[in-house]
């Protein structure tokens, strides 16, 4: 397992190592000790998991707000996404700068988000399905959200056009429009990247 340093501190990417053979390979998606002692000393408690039957469906972006933030690491098991992260850190010097990158089935490709960024994806390919593990319950009344397409943040989607989005998607406040209470301040949860 190799982990590599974004252009935004808290945001990792992780490479598992896979070892191929006739049958194909066996890689570790996830090992608690590594990732406690290598990436972020942090616990998870979900799970999560979704289908994006038809490609350029954008979920996101979203965040939780306090007490219940959520870091989260992400996996592509089928399929490929873009996936992002924006900087909500309101005491950051990358306050409102995103990162993205292709997390495929087939590069194997990880992202670790740590809390106070909000998280987005978009389908590349049809039936795509993304596994992420999340750091905090989830608590609809602590979720928050902002404009997949907000032009103060500028994110390099790869499918232009007509994209795929919830109702609530849609409506989602723009980064300057946040509510007061919604900027997650930075918590140190010893990174160690
Ligand atoms: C996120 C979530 C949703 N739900 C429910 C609420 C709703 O009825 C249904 C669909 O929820 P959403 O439309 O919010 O699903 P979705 O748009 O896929 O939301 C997800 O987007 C990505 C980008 C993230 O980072 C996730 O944290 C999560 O916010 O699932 C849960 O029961 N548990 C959960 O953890």
């Amino acid at each position: 397992m190799r982990i590599e340093p974004t252009t935004l501190a808290g945001v990792v990417v992780i490479i598992p190592s896979r070892h191929s053979d006739d049958r194909g390979y066996f890689c570790e998606l996830f090992c608690e000790d590594f990732f406690r002692s290598q990436v972020a000393d942090v616990r998870f408690v979900q799970d999560n998991q979704s289908l994006c039957s038809r490609p350029a469906t954008v979920r996101g972006l979203h965040y939780q707000r306090s007490p219940v933030q959520q870091g989260k690491l992400v996996t592509v098991p089928r399929g490929a996404i873009f996936d992002v992260a924006v900087d909500l850190r309101t005491n950051s010097s990358t306050f409102g700068d995103w990162f993205g990158m292709v997390l495929s089935a087939e590069n194997g490709f990880q992202i670790w988000i740590s809390e106070g960024f909000a998280h987005g994806f978009m389908s590349l390919e049809p039936d795509t399905i993304t596994n992420y593990k999340v750091t905090a319950p989830y608590s609809a009344s602590h979720e928050g959200g902002i404009a997949w397409d907000d032009p103060d943040i500028g994110i390099r989607w790869p499918i232009a056009g007509p994209v795929i989005v919830s109702p609530k998607d849609a409506s989602q406040p723009r980064l300057k429009e946040m509510h007061a209470d919604a900027p997650v301040h930075h918590q140190e949860v010893a990174p160690c990247v």
